[in-house]
């Protein structure tokens, strides 16, 4: 099986299918495990049964940031609200990137048993050799360029690898996801811009190092500046700065694989900003690592077609707000529970995974439709009004509980152990397999 895309839905599943008996081969655009990225979290019991299911739970709450609690400043400085960390980080905020490479580890797992070492992530565009058989092979710096059904595999061929064929496909790319596009069809039929962009990138050592101590926000109509710290990553002491941006713009054109041009539409975006945020933006020209990308809301009608199937923001991301995260780790645990349990049939098992999934994640997604606005609302008056919930514990403390609502109404059936579930329809117990049994 194929896997297109190595940052989280692509490992997570990988991880399932691996414990499964599978031997999944994860393909990545990026030459080695993408860096970037500020934090993403986990809210609800649904997310975090999964990630202890996985065995990542404890790991990544090593890792977790804490979040930090945001206070929105004027021009002076003066605080008008403040945002609890609870609610900008759910229950367990992580950097991307660290959460990335937590799930890259954890889907390798040595002969032993052991997992790897989430610090050092390969770069290669070889076969991991490495992986034990029934484990995962992760190929760098490589994509699909074209993809063909044939009655018993799709046959890959790749941008610099030679081809090849698999049983069945999976698109865990992304929002601007390639399978999407070849398999599905073009980009814009299924991914509608929300009016906003979302920009976040690490400050460089010693730049706004009073502001970076206390997390601000600064915000005029239609955009806003953060300033906060976050942990170094695995093995550094102390804290570094990040910003975090959105900005209301209709639809830009800039070239997605060129930061240079990403930057610029930032830098445009803020032009004339009040307080300190020209400073604050400026630092986007050194920054290393960039995540810049539209507030956008992914439907597809159906997420397979034939031996193809789509995961995580490929098939239903919401960039910001709509728990996109969470809904990647659930996908893949249902993808590969279904397809473990399907025995081979993989119509069933990509029936079954979005009959279980749609209705979940489509709830999910809602979040992100408000997301923007909420964060850089279009005028002074809904400014205030946003000021005016987050300054009123007991809108906070609705608006809290029902994103846990929400992000908890999945029945999750226990695939890895069979017998202890009761609302697994009808599966036979030979249906699902161990280790032992590697399936390509
Ligand atoms: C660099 C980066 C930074 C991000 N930062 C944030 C953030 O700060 N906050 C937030 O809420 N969300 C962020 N996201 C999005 C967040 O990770 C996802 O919304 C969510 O976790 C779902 O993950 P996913 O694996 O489905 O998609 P993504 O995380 O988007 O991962 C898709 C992966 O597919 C790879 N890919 C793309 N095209 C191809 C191709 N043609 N062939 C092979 N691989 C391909 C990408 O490089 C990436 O590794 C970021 C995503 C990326 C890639």
């Amino acid at each position: 099986m194929l896997i297109s895309g190595a940052s989280v839905a692509g490992p997570a599943l990988a991880y399932w299918l691996a414990r499964y008996g599978y031997r999944p081969t994860v393909i990545e655009l990026a030459p080695a495990l993408r860096g970037g990225g500020f934090a993403v979290d986990f809210r609800g019991s649904a997310h975090l049964t999964v990630l202890e299911r996985m065995g990542v739970l404890d790991k990544i709450k090593q890792r977790r940031t804490g979040g930090s609690p945001m206070t929105f400043i004027d021009d002076q400085g003066r605080q008008l609200a403040a945002m609890p960390a609870e609610f900008a980080a759910g229950e367990v905020e992580i950097l991307r990137s660290e959460l990335s490479r937590i799930l890259y580890a954890h889907s390798r797992p040595t002969p032993e048993g052991a997992t790897g070492d989430p610090g050092a992530p390969e770069a290669t565009s070889k076969p991991d050799t490495s992986a034990t058989s029934g484990t995962t092979a992760y190929l760098f710096g490589d994509s699909i360029r074209s993809l063909t059904e044939t009655a018993d595999g799709v046959h890959v061929t790749f941008e610099r690898g030679a081809p090849r064929t698999f049983d069945l496909v999976i698109g865990a790319d992304g929002l601007h996801s390639t399978v999407r596009r070849l398999a599905f069809g073009p980009e814009e039929e299924f991914v509608s811009h929300l009016g906003y962009y979302v920009a976040g990138w690490d400050l460089p050592p010693g730049a706004a190092p009073d502001l970076a101590a206390r997390p601000v926000g600064y915000g005029e109509p239609g955009r806003l500046a953060t300033v906060g710290r976050v942990p170094r990553r695995a093995g550094e002491p102390g804290y570094r700065g990040e910003t975090f941006c959105v900005f209301a713009s209709e639809g830009l054109s800039y070239d997605r694989r060129d930061p240079r041009s990403q930057k610029e539409a930032i830098l445009q975006a803020y032009k004339g900003a009040g307080w300190r945020t020209p400073e604050l933006i400026e630092t986007v020209r050194d920054a290393d690592e960039l995540y810049f990308d539209a507030i956008s809301r992914v439907d597809v009608p159906s997420w397979s077609t034939g031996r193809i199937a789509l995961l995580g923001d490929a098939a239903y991301g919401a960039t910001v707000g709509g728990m996109g995260t969470g809904s990647a780790i659930v996908g893949a645990y249902v993808l590969a529970g279904e397809l473990a349990a399907a025995n081979g049939d993989h119509r069933q098992a990509f029936t079954r995974y979005e009959q279980k999934l749609r209705p979940y994640v489509t709830q999910c997604q809602e979040g992100g439709r408000g997301t923007g606005e909420f964060l850089a609302p279009a005028t002074q008056e809904a400014m205030d009004a946003r000021n005016a919930v987050l300054n009123d514990p007991a809108a906070l403390t609705a608006m809290l509980g029902q994103a846990h609502e929400i992000s908890a109404n999945i029945t999750l059936d226990d695939y890895a152990h069979p017998s202890s579930t009761s609302t697994h329809p009808t599966a036979p117990a030979g249906a699902r397999t161990g280790r032992s049994q590697a399936r390509p």
